[in-house]
């Protein structure tokens, strides 16, 4: 699968691990920054996820800060991005399988490299419940987050 992943100066080190074992799982990875060692605004990165997975260059985002949330908050300013702040593998599936969201966010200062690949292995291998799901009620309100973000 082709995954974008980007971080602030907090997570360098957790996404060059994710980075890496991604690599070898055989997905691939675009690294959209920073490099170790500069310190930088989650805003800028947050947006230049949100974009590579709106325009469809990824399938899916990961998005690292220090808790998460600031680079979360960033993600889903797109309106095309459904960023899902994680931190157990469980949350991670659901937000795949009722709220297809096509990007995490995880927090490097509050979950250990085990825990991060097990959020993003629930990430992605857990499929969105559209087909299952004959009340249609996932679809429905997925597409009530588009409208939302279109003012409706
Ligand atoms: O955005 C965050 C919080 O919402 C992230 O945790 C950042 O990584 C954090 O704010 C960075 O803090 P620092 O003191 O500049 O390292």
């Amino acid at each position: 699968m082709k995954i974008a992943i980007a971080s602030d100066h907090a997570a360098t080190d957790l996404k060059s691990e994710l980075r890496d074992w991604l690599i070898d799982e055989g997905h691939e990875i675009a690294d959209l920054g920073p490099e170790p060692g500069e310190s930088v605004d989650y805003p800028d990165y947050g947006r230049k996820l949100g974009e590579v997975v709106a325009d469809g260059t990824a399938e899916r985002g990961i998005a690292l800060c220090g808790s998460g949330i600031g680079i979360s908050i960033a993600a889903n300013r797109n309106p095309a991005v459904r960023c899902a702040l994680v931190s157990e593998p469980l949350s991670a599936a659901l937000a795949r399988e009722h709220n297809d969201a096509n990007c995490i966010a995880m927090g490097a200062r509050l979950t250990g490299i085990d825990m991060a690949k097990a959020c993003v292995t629930a990430f992605l291998e857990t499929e969105f419940a559209d087909a299952h799901d004959t009340a249609g009620r996932h679809r429905r309100r997925v597409d009530k987050l588009s409208k939302l973000t279109a003012g409706n």
